[in-house]
């Protein structure tokens, strides 16, 4: 196994606001106490565990530890809180998510801005797969904005290595409004193209500002799927009549794709690029480097320089965190899904969070933002 990077304690930092919280653990914003630096802490969850470190975090800190790259977060060092089991993973501070910069957007990003944060989601993705990582959780909460406009990936729990295209890797992965159709045809030797399946889902909610795909269930993605996409068949997608779960799931008779169609704003290039990531059979779905060379980067406008991106008002700091109710109710049910800890907080929770506000001090434990006070108000 290797070696954790484990330095410092979590009391270096000072608490400022709780930002997020996923299924892993609750992130804060906070400040090197000595270099007055302002970074992130992702505590892990550890009440569940009886074996030290979760295998996620474990997988997390491994993947991020090989992964530099300007639209990947950087993982600055994991340190410890007051208690040995106690964890936190320090990561450089982005000021947004795109899921809760586009759930309180009046109005979708320009064709520019859209276009330049493709760009930085495409060459991150290719980034990873050139390096055999496929991410599986690829969607706008995990994609975070810096005020300087570059875009990163973060959360990297799912995240594994992968060689050949026969391996048989876990099935459920992937948000579901995110998830590719060929895993909900229950093909377990999927392959990195389920990533771009979900970086499909990504820019069509980037140029309409509204899910894609927003389903409750199985039955609703694919239906949802065929209305935009119409019905796959064997001349599309060969081998899907093969596929475990084909014989048991319908598909609604629907032969047309509307992608144009509902995309009536979108430029030819842009709905050219849409239909090659959201291609059924995954075999012919755009791979990323593929994508970074498609006719859409160069027709007019040219993307927007990251430096030029507009700036908003942070989630994090203005307690506007209005999350897309749909959205809400989707991740909840995600956390039931894959059987992981529901966001409800357990008594094991908080007396995490309250070791926490002991080793960051009073000032750490009186400080909390919005969500927290909401939080604190539910117990
Ligand atoms: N470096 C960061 N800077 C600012 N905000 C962050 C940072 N990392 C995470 N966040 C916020 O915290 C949220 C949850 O983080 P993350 O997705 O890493 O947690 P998780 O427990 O793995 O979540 P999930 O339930 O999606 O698996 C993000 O959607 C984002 O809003």
């Amino acid at each position: 196994m290797t070696a954790l990077p484990v330095r410092d304690a979590v009391s270096n930092y000072e608490k400022i606001s709780r930002i997020g919280e996923g299924t892993y653990g609750v992130v804060y914003k906070a400040r090197d106490r000595t270099t007055g630096e302002v970074v992130a802490l992702k505590q892990v969850r550890m009440e569940r565990e009886r074996d030290g470190i979760p295998v996620t975090s474990m997988r997390e800190i491994r993947v991020l530890q090989q992964c530099r790259h300007p639209n990947i977060v950087h993982l600055k060092k994991v340190v410890t809180g007051s208690k040995p089991d106690s964890i936190f993973l320090v990561f450089e501070y982005c000021t947004h998510d795109l899921g809760q910069l586009v759930d309180a957007m009046p109005r979708p990003f320009s064709p520019s801005e859209v276009k330049c944060l493709m760009l930085q989601l495409l060459e991150a993705v290719n980034f990873l797969h050139s390096h055999w990582i496929m991410s599986r959780d690829l969607k706008l909460p995990n994609l975070l904005l810096t005020n300087s406009g570059q875009l990163k990936i973060c959360d990297f729990g799912l995240a594994r290595y992968f060689h050949t295209s026969d391996e048989s890797y876990t099935p459920k992965v992937v948000t579901l409004w995110y998830r590719a159709p060929e895993i909900f045809l229950g093909q377990d030797a999927y392959t990195e193209a389920i990533d771009m399946w979900a970086v499909g889902c990504i820019f069509g909610e980037l140029l309409r500002n509204e899910p894609l795909f927003p389903g409750r269930s199985e039955a609703e993605m694919l239906e949802r799927m065929v209305r935009l996409l119409g019905s796959p068949h064997e001349n599309i997608w060969p081998g899907f009549t093969q596929l475990p779960e084909a014989g048991s799931l319908k598909f609604p008779s629907q032969p047309y794709n509307f992608v144009a169609r509902e995309f009536p704003n979108a430029s030819v290039g842009a709905i050219s690029l849409l239909k090659k990531l959201l291609m059924y059979d995954p075999g012919q779905r755009l791979s990323a480097r593929a994508a970074l060379r498609h006719g859409y980067f160069q027709e007019q406008p040219p993307p927007k320089q990251p430096a030029d991106f507009p700036t908003f008002p942070s989630a994090h700091d203005t307690g506007l965190r209005q999350r897309h109710q749909r959205r809400a109710e989707m991740e909840q049910q995600e956390d039931m899904h894959r059987h992981r800890q529901p966001a409800k907080r357990s008594r094991a929770q908080q007396e995490a969070e309250e070791r926490f506000g002991e080793a960051f001090g009073t000032q750490g434990g009186q400080n909390r933002g919005h969500a927290g006070q909401k939080r604190s108000r539910n117990l």
